[in-house]
């Protein structure tokens, strides 16, 4: 790992957190977010636990290995969810893991939580899922939130089958990946706009 990746990479993270903390994205300090620093070894940068993360200090992000273990000296402790991270970073391609809790992801995952997926049709922005067929349909899973991070983790890595993904976490949160950072917010925002969607929809009687 070069310093010049490990500042631009630092730089590139703390850009989307300040992107995100202005859409509340980061509500009571929930969410967390990773950006990949080197390959060989797995080292990635993962926003440390339970800090405001609508602020932007020097100690918002700690440098973790391929199993979430910290791997530089710091006070401070990597996400809680670190593990669902690893599983992402698994993949040699994958570059960059989002991690937000919404009310519209919230609401959605609930209402779809027993069938364990919700699907999305006709909708120009399921394009963003790499989806342009005219009747093409977007599903995504939904898994049970389990309260240990290493069973959730566990039942997450079960749905990292692509180098870019969305996964939604029952009552949780929602958590997306990419080959890049700009594919990871792709595909996290997305969803968002359609969670919103289904959710007017459906408040609407239609
Ligand atoms: C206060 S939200 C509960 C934990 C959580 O789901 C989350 O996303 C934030 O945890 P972290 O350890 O990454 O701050
Ligand atoms: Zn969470």
């Amino acid at each position: 790992m070069t310093l010049p990746t490990y500042t631009e990479r630092w730089e590139e993270l703390a850009e989307l957190k300040d992107q995100f903390a202005v859409r509340d994205w980061f509500m009571g300090t929930s969410g967390n977010i990773s950006i990949r620093v080197s390959s060989s070894p797995t080292l990635f940068l993962v926003s440390a636990s339970g800090k405001d993360k609508t602020k932007r200090t020097h100690q918002d992000f700690v440098l973790v290995d391929e199993n979430g273990a910290l791997a530089q000296e710091t006070v401070e402790r990597p996400s809680a969810e670190t593990l669902l991270h690893v599983e992402v970073y698994k993949r040699q391609e994958v570059k960059c893991s989002l991690h937000v809790h919404t009310v519209a992801n919230n609401v959605i995952s609930e209402i779809y939580g027993d069938q364990g997926y919700v699907t999305f049709k006709g909708q120009e922005l399921i394009k963003a899922f790499g989806l342009w067929e005219e009747d093409a349909e977007l599903t995504i899973p939904i898994i049970k939130n389990y309260a240990d991070i290493p069973t959730l983790a566990k039942e997450f890595g079960k749905h990292v089958k692509e180098d870019a993904g969305t996964v939604l976490i029952r009552n949780h949160g929602v958590t997306a990946w990419g080959r890049s950072v700009l594919e990871a917010k792709k595909q996290i925002e997305a969803l968002e706009f359609l969670c919103q969607y289904k959710l007017e929809f459906r408040k609407l009687g239609l």
